[in-house]
Formats: structure tokens, sequence, C-alpha cells
């Protein structure tokens, strides 16, 4: 499908209560994500996220968040939560996403970090491999964990890719600026994590809401005016 009519994809991440995760189902949200990075303020253990994933089976899809893992720990994690997708949020190359996608049979997605124009280049390594490649903001030098700091980057520069790629967009999204992002980089999907909360961790139901309803709106408007030209 021309990924200016394909529907946007929501993904909401880091939820860790059956009360946030029931919001994003609620609200609309296409994916929900469950953070196993143990550094990470939105951690859940695999018998938490057992739990969420039970809720989410069949309303949305089940991304399981992981860095830098092994193959033999990440099948271990799959064969436990059977999640519909992996994130993978560190620094795999394109031979461990390769690994990892055939070991667990799941679809990938790989995040890449984009400073600056130059950092585009690594995509292509990914193309054919990664099942969607996710462009997030760079973490701050020394951060503690690799994404979920709430930071954006210039979406000007996704301008310059192919508009067949469908890429998912993350990194500083919130209710107010969902829209400029998706008018200015039209996504195929995107994803947040700290748009949504209160507090590092902590999932604001209201945020939630208010970031799908402007997401949805947002994407029939570009929808709309792709079709006027
Ligand atoms: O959310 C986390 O804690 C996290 C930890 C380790 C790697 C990635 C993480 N989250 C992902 O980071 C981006 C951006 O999030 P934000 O909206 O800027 O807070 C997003 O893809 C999350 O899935």
């Amino acid at each position: 499908m021309n990924p200016a009519f394909a529907p946007l994809t929501i993904k909401i991440c880091g939820l860790s209560t059956p009360e946030t995760l029931r919001a994003a189902l609620d609200a609309g949200a296409d994916m929900v994500g469950l953070v196993f990075h143990p550094k990470s303020p939105r951690f859940v253990t695999t018998a938490r996220a057992a739990e969420l994933a039970a809720m989410a089976r069949g309303r949305a899809e089940i991304v399981a968040l992981i860095v830098d893992r092994d193959v033999g720990e990440t099948r271990a994690l799959t064969e436990a939560l059977k999640p519909d997708w992996l994130q993978l949020h560190g620094q795999e190359t394109p031979e461990q996403v390769a690994a990892i996608k055939t070991a667990t049979g799941l679809r990938v997605m790989k995040a890449l970090g984009v400073g600056g124009a130059h950092d585009l280049a690594a995509i292509a390594a990914y193309q054919g491999i990664a099942d969607r490649i996710l462009l997030d903001a760079k973490p701050p030098k020394d951060a503690a964990y690799p994404g979920g700091h709430g930071r954006p980057f210039d979406w000007g520069l996704l301008a310059a890719l192919d508009p067949a790629l469908g890429f998912m967009l993350s990194g500083g999204l919130d209710p107010a600026n969902v829209a400029q992002a998706i008018a200015m980089a039209r996504p195929w999907g995107i994803d947040v994590s700290s748009g949504v909360e209160s507090a590092p961790g902590v999932k604001d139901i209201g945020a939630i809401r208010d970031f799908v309803a402007a997401a949805r709106a947002a994407s029939a408007a570009a929808t709309a005016e792709a079709g006027r030209t």
C-alpha cells in the first residue's frame, strides 16, 4: 500500500500496570511495548509482562523491547512471553538482528539513533533483515539506558528518505507535537513513552488518550492532503 494512505500504526511503549495498559488498548493503540531492559524505569519482570500480555493479546500487537541481549536469552524470553514483535534498541549488528529473527521466528523492529543526516546511512544495512526500522533520537551522553529520554530530533532530516521505507518514528513525541511530527516526517508508525508520562516510568492515562486522539486526527489530515496532491 502507498505509505501515504496506509493507516498510522500507534505504539505506546513502557507500559507496566494493568490500568495504563487498559487505557492504551481502549484508546486504540495498535502496539503496546514492554521494556525488558533492567536499567529502564519502565522495566517489567517476565511475570508482570505475561500478565500484561494476556490482557493485550488479540487487541494490540505485543512488542518486547530488549537491548543487546544474546540469542539464547532472547529465545527464552520470547518462548515465555510469545510477543508479536521484538524491538532491538541497542547496538545490534545486522548479523545479530538476522540471528535473533531466525532463532525466534518473530518480526523484528531495529531502532537506530538519529542525530544528523549522516546517521540515516545506517538504515541500508538493516533493510531486508529487520521488518521495520525505528528512527529514534540519540540518548544523552552517559545515559544509563539507550532510549526513552523524551528527546526529539530534527524531523526535517527524514524528508530525504524514500517514502517506500515505511519507518516508525520515536523520540520526544507527545500529545502537543505529534501532529507536527506526522505532517513533517510522514511515518508509517509512531512510538511514544516519556511524552505520555507524569514522571519517568509513570504513565498518565489522560495523556495516552490525548496522544492517540491527536495522532489519529493528524494522520487523517495527512491522508486527505495526500489525496488532494
Ligand atoms: O522506554 C525505555 O525505558 C527504553 C529503554 C531502553 C531503550 C528504549 C526505550 N524506549 C524507547 O525509546 C524511544 C523513545 O522514547 P520517548 O518517547 O522519547 O521516551 C521509544 O522507541 C521507546 O520505545
